[in-house]
């Protein structure tokens, strides 16, 4: 089908030619970008627009002011705080939650730390400072030598995402940060990415899981990681959202299972005061913790379990 314009006759076979070219996606139709954009991807536009004005103002305010991590997570903050420019990232309280988690688990060589769900690479910019702040510290007391080359080279965290446009974002979001050689952006789902896992890092190689992805496949892809043997015994595992929008049957099996010790903590979503939400934070004791594995609810009282259409709710 042509794309060129046509000029308009009175016959009646060219009208009807005249209503095809009207259904035609709008990319096509030489409208501007912004009218084919989604709302969201409008708004991550405004996100790096923003991030671009603020550095080049502080550049030229600030002489060489250095730009750095804990300055892009504030502009970030800062954006989000904008009228309705609310960002799904892990802010306020969450984050001290995951400061704490990310800082209990040392980064000792050859543990690495996961990210399902990049989105602007908020987070993952928050868990690259802090691997950058354990290195400055070790190099500072000597605890890490410069020439250990197992901790140098090799991505420490990895964050996976399944939207380009997102990931491309997330990279950007972690170049300004000077955090590129610490954290790597992967494209794609999260259950195909994880066995890739094991193939750069090998077994038992994560220390520190961050579940902000879908929250119904949050026990699929846990089970993935188990059955693989990627978690180091005490393995942190941090879930977010897991009342909104909900991740029940993850909650069921962290809670009931004797491999995990689990904490649930009710907090309110990022910048929402009315809202609350859960994060569940826990410790993976490894395969042999659980004597018999525990079935699933569905697999313990099979005839009680079935879906209901919404009408009769
Ligand atoms: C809530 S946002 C993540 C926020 C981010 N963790 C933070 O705190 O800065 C969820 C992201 O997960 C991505 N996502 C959803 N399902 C996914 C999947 N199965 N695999 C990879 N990424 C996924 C979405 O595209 C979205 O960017």
């Amino acid at each position: 089908m042509s794309i060129v314009p046509k000029i308009l006759e009175d016959d009646p076979e060219e009208d009807e030619e005249e209503d095809d070219s009207e259904a035609l996606p709008l990319a096509i139709t030489g409208l501007e970008l912004s009218g084919v954009l989604s709302a969201g991807y409008r708004k991550l536009s405004l996100l790096l627009e923003h991030l671009e004005t603020r550095t080049w103002e502080t550049q030229i305010m600030g002489g060489q002011q250095r730009i750095t991590a804990d300055w892009v997570l504030q502009e970030i903050d800062r954006f989000a705080q904008g009228l309705g420019k609310w960002l799904k990232v892990a802010g306020d309280d969450k984050a001290e939650i995951l400061q704490h988690s990310i800082g209990s688990r040392p980064l000792t060589e050859h543990k690495t730390m996961v990210e399902f769900g990049s989105f602007v690479g908020y987070t993952a910019t928050r868990m690259g400072r802090a691997v950058e702040l354990c290195y400055e510290q070790g190099y500072a007391d000597g605890s890490i030598l410069f020439e250990d080359s197992r901790l140098q080279g090799a991505n420490r965290i990895t964050s996976m995402e399944i939207d380009p446009v997102h990931a491309c974002i997330a990279r950007h979001v972690l170049d300004m940060s000077r955090l590129s050689h610490i954290v790597e952006v992967w494209i794609g789902q999260v259950k195909d990415l994880i066995p890739r896992l094991t193939e750069e890092h090998g077994d038992m190689s994560l220390n520190m899981v961050f579940m902000d992805q879908r929250g119904t496949t949050f026990h699929d892809d846990l089970s993935q990681l188990e059955e693989l043997n990627l978690m180091y015994p005490d393995c942190r595992i941090v879930a977010d959202n897991c009342v909104k929008p909900g991740s029940p049957v993850y909650c069921w099996h962290t809670t009931v299972s004797e491999r995990y010790r689990t904490r649930n903590y009710s907090l309110n979503e990022f910048l929402e005061s009315t809202i609350e939400d859960w994060q569940v934070v826990c410790d993976y004791l490894g395969p042999l913790a659980a004597r018999i594995p525990r079935p699933m609810p569905w697999e313990e009282q099979p005839g009680e379990w079935r879906s209901y259409p919404i009408r009769d709710l």
